[in-house]
């Protein structure tokens, strides 16, 4: 009998080509994700050196980051910087052979969104992408791995990636998650609790009956955010949810492969008394709807709670660094979080901008209007979201309720484009980063669930959405 192992072991084990003494690595990697971003000076490396993509059917390239959300962007990208980056994308998917999704392909949007989206991510996978949110696709039971633009050129050329094995860590979630409460505010409190350094030199692995029951977009939310958590790639073991997800998807297996596929996912698990090296242990029974109110994903509260009075805390910079947070943020200790109003709402990004969040949102504002204090804007997560909202009326209930619905997209999870906050604004975001200047210049974030981010919309302040009638 060979030693039980963790399910990260197991995808590690399978995808190890060579290991050195020093422990560095050479892992085969399956599918490679590319964004304009961080891949030009990849494609020119290979140019400048004469060399092909090694395996272009395990590659795919989209753009996202930089492509505006107006409902007249067909017409051309107007912003000179952001053009040259969605241009030089295309051209390196045409040169390289590379298949390519641009902004008028209905199957564009959010990498970390398309990728599951057109069965491309698959359990047992190792996948990389040069994102850090790649941890996304760790809902599939796929090792994901964010890597650096020499990496992606690395990839491209070899189709491998050098690493080095992290640990076991277990987070596990038991009972059941009270109504009102997301996959959002579960993970925004396991950072709460583990910080953003958490998670360091680890491989995350979520289990336990409240993950056991989310939904595969709200597995991805949690594996999404594990990189908030300083993990370096997220994981849950692949089940019937899963399976359903997959089948049928354009890139999934399908007829002989896809039963053969199904028997090797089924192996897919932690063996029983494996090693953790690290064990962490929340009851989802206990969690409220969570707010963060400074500038790091570990600044959370309870909606029910108030800012926090840095001076109660021991550590010296720390302190120092909350007192930051809270002049940047505009806010006093002691503040009532239901008391803080807001400006601006965005729902989007590869945390929370599926069609599951997209309904949530629509069951918070039917027959409700915005607060006219406030503007808020909708960006689904891709195109084919954006299809499956309209054809379910979504869209109607946004409108109708004063939001703006846009065209797939990261939007104003970061500021590349042209959604941003204007400076000293505040906005209830259903994205995964509130650090100082990420959604605009001196733009103040608030991480929230989507359902939190409806509510807030209508009511213009945070607002217990336990209490919504
Ligand atoms: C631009 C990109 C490299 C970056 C990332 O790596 O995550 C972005 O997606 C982000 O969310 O900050
Ligand atoms: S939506 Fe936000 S977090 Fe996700 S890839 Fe785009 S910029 Fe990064």
């Amino acid at each position: 009998m060979s030693a039980p192992r963790t399910l990260y072991d197991k995808i590690w084990d399978d995808h190890l080509v060579n290991s050195q003494d020093d422990g560095t690595c050479f892992l085969y990697i399956d599918r490679h994700l590319v964004h304009e971003v961080t891949s030009p000076q990849a494609f020119e490396g290979l140019r400048m050196a004469g060399r092909k993509v090694r395996a272009p059917e395990k590659t795919l390239a989209v753009v996202d980051h930089n492509v505006p959300t107006s409902p007249d962007r067909h017409l051309g990208i107007k912003n000179e910087e952001s053009r040259i980056q969605v241009e030089a994308l295309a051209r390196n998917a045409a040169d390289f052979g590379v298949e390519y999704y641009s902004e008028n392909d209905k199957r564009q949007g959010i990498v970390h969104i398309v990728g599951p989206e057109q069965g491309f991510t698959l359990p047992g996978m190792t996948i990389v992408c040069g994102d850090s949110h790649t941890s996304t696709h760790g809902a599939f039971g796929a090792l994901a791995h964010g890597i650096g633009t020499s990496e992606v050129e690395h990839v491209l050329a070899t189709q491998t990636l050098i690493q080095k094995k992290a640990k076991n860590m277990l987070v596990r979630v038991d009972g059941q998650l009270p109504p009102g409460v997301t996959a959002k505010d579960i993970i925004l409190a396991i950072i709460g609790e583990i910080g953003t350094a958490g998670g360091t030199g680890h491989v995350i692995e979520f289990a336990g009956e409240a993950i056991r029951s989310l939904s595969m977009e709200g597995r991805m939310t949690i594996c999404n955010m594990t990189i908030e958590g300083g993990a370096r790639a997220g994981l849950i073991a692949p089940d019937e949810t899963t399976f359903a997800y997959i089948k049928d998807r354009p890139r999934a297996p399908k007829g002989k492969a896809w039963d053969m596929a199904l028997e090797y996912w089924k192996t897919l698990h932690t063996d029983e008394g494996a090693h953790y090296d690290r064990v962490v242990v929340l009851d989802a029974a206990n969690l409220p709807p969570i707010v963060s109110w400074g500038s790091s994903p570990e600044d959370v509260v309870s909606v029910q709670g108030i800012v926090p009075n840095p001076d109660e805390i021991q550590d010296e910079t720390k302190r120092a660094s909350k007192w930051r947070a809270l002049d940047y943020m505009g806010l006093k200790p002691g503040t009532k979080i239901t008391d803080i109003a807001i400006d601006r709402v965005f729902i989007g990004s590869c945390t929370n901008g599926r069609i599951e969040d997209l309904r949530a949102v629509a069951k918070v504002v039917e027959g409700r209007k915005v607060a006219p204090t406030v503007s808020a804007m909708i960006v689904p997560g891709s195109g084919l979201v954006k299809e499956q909202a309209e054809a379910e009326g979504l869209d109607r209930i946004f409108k109708e309720a004063g939001f703006d619905w846009r065209e797939p997209g990261c939007s104003m999870c970061l500021a590349m484009n042209d959604d941003r906050l204007k400076p000293g604004e505040r906005c209830a975001s259903t994205s995964n980063r509130n650090f100082e200047g990420r959604q605009g210049f001196k733009g103040r974030t608030h991480l929230v669930s989507p359902a939190m981010a409806a509510a807030a919309a209508v009511s213009g302040h945070f607002i217990d959405i336990r209490e919504w009638k």
